[in-house]
């Protein structure tokens, strides 16, 4: 059940975002998509989700189409800009999602499972953005997702808290894609890393051999700099 970018280009008027990438996850592996703020992870992370279609070359999801996979509830995503109910309850927004995928999760295994036991009774508006975050990643995980993507998921996390979401990230076992711009995530929780540079692959390996590519160093190196 692949994940597959075959020659796929997409472009936002005559702004190219990607120009012919091609890759293959297979399930299981947690993939981290590495690049600078407008490299074209974003842009991935949409095509795979079926909200954007690219303007040649051709996606697939789970084996099948984007749209099928979303539609069947497969694929769970965390996005950079995911709304939530700001006057609801923690505990409201999961029991929603959870009825929204026919829990299969219950909300107190997702409360669990996103640490947030002890803020289920607070409105949205008052949590850290931290917390927000966690609340979000239970919401993807809700529909038990085979393939969960996450868009630059641990901005708004300190140390510990990074820690954590992916000490849970990678207790579920599922296959992950995320996108980053820290190198030192990629290295530390992905199986394999592609680096994505104005919309070109320019490196796709495990994170020893990306980090171990002289080529890639003033590419790596400014990567580690937009980040700051
Ligand atoms: N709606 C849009 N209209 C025009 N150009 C866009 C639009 N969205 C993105 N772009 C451009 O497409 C390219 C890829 O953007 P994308 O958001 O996919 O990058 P990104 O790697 O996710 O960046 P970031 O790390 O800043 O989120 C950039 O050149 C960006 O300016």
């Amino acid at each position: 059940m692949e994940t597959r970018f075959d020659k796929v280009s997409y472009r936002y008027g005559s702004v190219p975002a990607l120009t012919d990438v091609s890759f293959t996850v297979p399930s299981g592996q947690t993939v981290a998509l590495l690049g600078a703020n407008g490299a074209g992870k974003s842009t991935a992370v949409d095509l795979l989700l079926g909200l954007k279609r690219p303007r040649s070359g051709s996606v697939t999801v789970l084996g099948g189409s984007p749209h099928d996979a979303v539609a069947a509830g497969r694929v769970g995503a965390l996005l950079q800009s995911g709304g939530l109910p700001t006057d609801s309850t923690v505990q409201e927004i999961i029991s929603l999602a959870t009825g929204l995928y026919g829990k299969r999760r219950t909300a107190a295994e997702l409360l669990d499972l996103a640490g947030l036991l002890d803020v289920k009774r607070r409105k949205v508006d008052a949590l850290s953005g931290g917390q927000k975050q966690r609340v979000r990643f239970a919401v993807a995980m809700a529909g038990k997702p085979e393939l969960l993507f996450l868009d630059e998921p641990t901005v708004a996390l300190d140390f510990k808290a990074r820690r954590q979401f992916w000490r849970s990230v990678k207790e579920l076992g599922n296959t992950v894609m995320f996108a980053t711009h820290y190198l030192d995530e990629a290295d530390e929780y992905a199986d394999r890393v592609i680096v994505i540079d104005k919309g070109h692959v320019i490196a796709d390996g495990s994170p020893a051999q990306v980090k171990g590519d002289k080529s890639l160093e003033n590419a790596l190196v400014a990567l580690t700099e937009g980040a700051q």
